[in-house]
């Protein structure tokens, strides 16, 4: 059975990168995987003196509007890194915190979809043909935390 997520406050909504599951990479500390994942577009680009007002949003969804501003410049190699930056992110999010790492392993081996209707790269789009990039790193997550998993139990026994 495919499981589908979107919004925080929907079942699932845990997988949202919007949830509120802090993360630190390199030393800081972001409040959502949303916040990291957008200032990440500004990395080294013209118009990086954006990236701390997205660290400091208030709410992921602000994050998100900062930086979706069209008008801004986003690095040059963006398209090329963004599913590593994405990655990377959300599995620090999934080791960082248990309860919802238990909640994606419960999941076993059911295909995940972000249900979101407007965007077709991330998630599955309005008729379900997108990408589903995000649901799809979750999948290698998940997978990846089984084996770290399994590699320490084989390594205490
Ligand atoms: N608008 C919106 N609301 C949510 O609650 C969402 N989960 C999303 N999807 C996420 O938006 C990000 C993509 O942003 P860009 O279009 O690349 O700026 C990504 O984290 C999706 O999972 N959108």
């Amino acid at each position: 059975m495919t499981i589908y997520f979107y919004k925080v406050w929907q079942p699932y909504g845990c997988f949202s990168n919007f949830s509120l599951h802090p993360i630190e990479i390199e030393g800081v500390y972001w409040p959502t995987v949303e916040h990291y994942y957008q200032a990440q577009k500004f990395v080294g680009s013209d118009d990086a003196v954006i990236i701390p007002l997205i660290h400091a949003a208030p709410t992921p969804d602000e994050a998100a509007a900062l930086g979706r501003c069209s008008t801004r410049k986003l690095r040059p190699d963006w398209e090329i890194v963004k599913i590593d930056v994405m990655r990377a992110a959300v599995l620090k999010k999934f080791l960082t915190h248990p309860e919802i790492r238990e909640v994606l392993l419960v999941t076993g081996d059911e295909v995940l979809v972000e249900n979101s209707p407007t965007d077709y790269f991330w998630g599955c789009g309005a008729d379900k043909t997108g990408q589903n990039h995000l649901g799809k790193i979750l999948m290698s997550v998940r997978e990846e935390i089984r084996q770290l998993l399994f590699l320490t139990a084989i390594t205490n026994s």
